[in-house]
């Protein structure tokens, strides 16, 4: 374990290259998380904002650089030793992860398997203690009444909910959160972000979280990372910073949304165009055929 003060997360000179790929998924990548601290991973689809979150817990391996997490060098540790750090980091997904015909509070419980070994078959084959604790989770989540109800009835923001108390079961020290609003709608986002803020607020816990809504980022995070093509294009904290200035890392994709409203307004030229000869045409195949039928005087 590690004192208060070395960050949670260092990151340095972090490359990755997915076999079989033609370019890196991240390069160059450098970050150094402080503990409690609520960052933002902003970037396009394939920027690489998953890469580098599972990175952090080793579910994936460098091509090169440091990955430390709460101390740990991360791509140096096997078996036990990555499992307890993994215990250390929640996770949390877009598509939630339940196990959709098991009830609620079996799903809480499952986040407590890697410390007590698995599988386990029905809540009764959890400690007391953990089933008091799963309890108390749900009821922070605001869905103690829904504990014995299939995981696959609730809403999706329920379902995230479920997520987020699964994830407590493991009394992380950091928690990664992969586009955990995506499939959801606006209001419910905003319930999920602000019920992760809240319990990472009570928990010290640091929280590392991909998004793709520049607004829901800005109101949310402490700071934000912003990723372009695998590199890190914007590191900085919230205050006072602009939407204008974070949809910078989007810069290629206004270019190219320039491009694409130019090409439109061309194709809706050629398109009027063309229907305009198109009528012309009809009305010259009329004429000649009314004159075509009428009778020579
Ligand atoms: N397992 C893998 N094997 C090969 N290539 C991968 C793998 N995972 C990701 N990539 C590639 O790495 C790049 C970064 O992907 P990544 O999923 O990290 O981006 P992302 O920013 O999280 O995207 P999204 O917002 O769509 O989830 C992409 O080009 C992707 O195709």
């Amino acid at each position: 374990m590690t004192t208060g003060d070395t960050p949670a997360v260092h990151i340095e000179a972090l490359d990755k290259t997915y076999p079989g790929q033609p370019g890196p998924a991240l390069s160059g990548v450098s970050l150094d998380v402080a503990r409690g601290e609520i960052v933002v991973l902003l970037g396009l689809s394939g920027s690489g904002k998953s890469t580098l979150l599972r990175h952090i817990n080793g579910l994936e391996t460098p091509t090169s650089g440091t990955v430390v997490a709460l101390g740990q060098n991360v791509p140096e540790l096997k078996g036990r030793a990555l499992r307890d750090l993994r215990g250390d980091i929640g996770f949390i997904f877009q598509q939630f992860e339940l196990v959709g015909p098991l009830t609620v509070l079996e799903n809480v419980l499952t986040g407590t398997l890697s410390t007590l070994g698995g599988p386990r078959v029905g809540i009764w084959t959890y400690p007391k203690a953990k089933r008091l604790r799963a309890l108390e989770h749900l009821d922070r989540v605001g869905l103690l009444e829904r504990a014995y109800q299939r995981a696959d009835t609730l809403s999706g923001g329920q379902q995230q909910r479920v997520a987020i108390a699964r994830a407590l079961m493991q009394d992380p020290e950091i928690l990664l959160a992969d586009e955990p609003v995506a499939s959801l709608d606006p209001e419910s986002s905003s319930q999920v972000m602000a019920l992760i803020r809240e319990i990472a607020a009570e928990r010290g816990l640091t929280v590392v979280c991909s998004l793709h809504q520049v607004d829901l980022a800005l109101g949310w995070g402490d700071r934000i990372v912003g990723l372009r093509a695998g590199e890190v294009v914007l590191d900085t904290s919230t205050d006072g910073l602009s939407r204008e200035q974070v949809m910078e890392i989007y810069g290629r994709v206004a270019t190219s949304t320039g491009e694409l409203a130019a090409i439109e307004t061309e194709l809706a030229e050629v398109r009027e165009q063309l229907l305009t000869e198109e009528l012309r045409k009809n009305a010259r195949d009329d004429l000649d055929r009314n004159f075509a039928d009428e009778e020579p005087a």
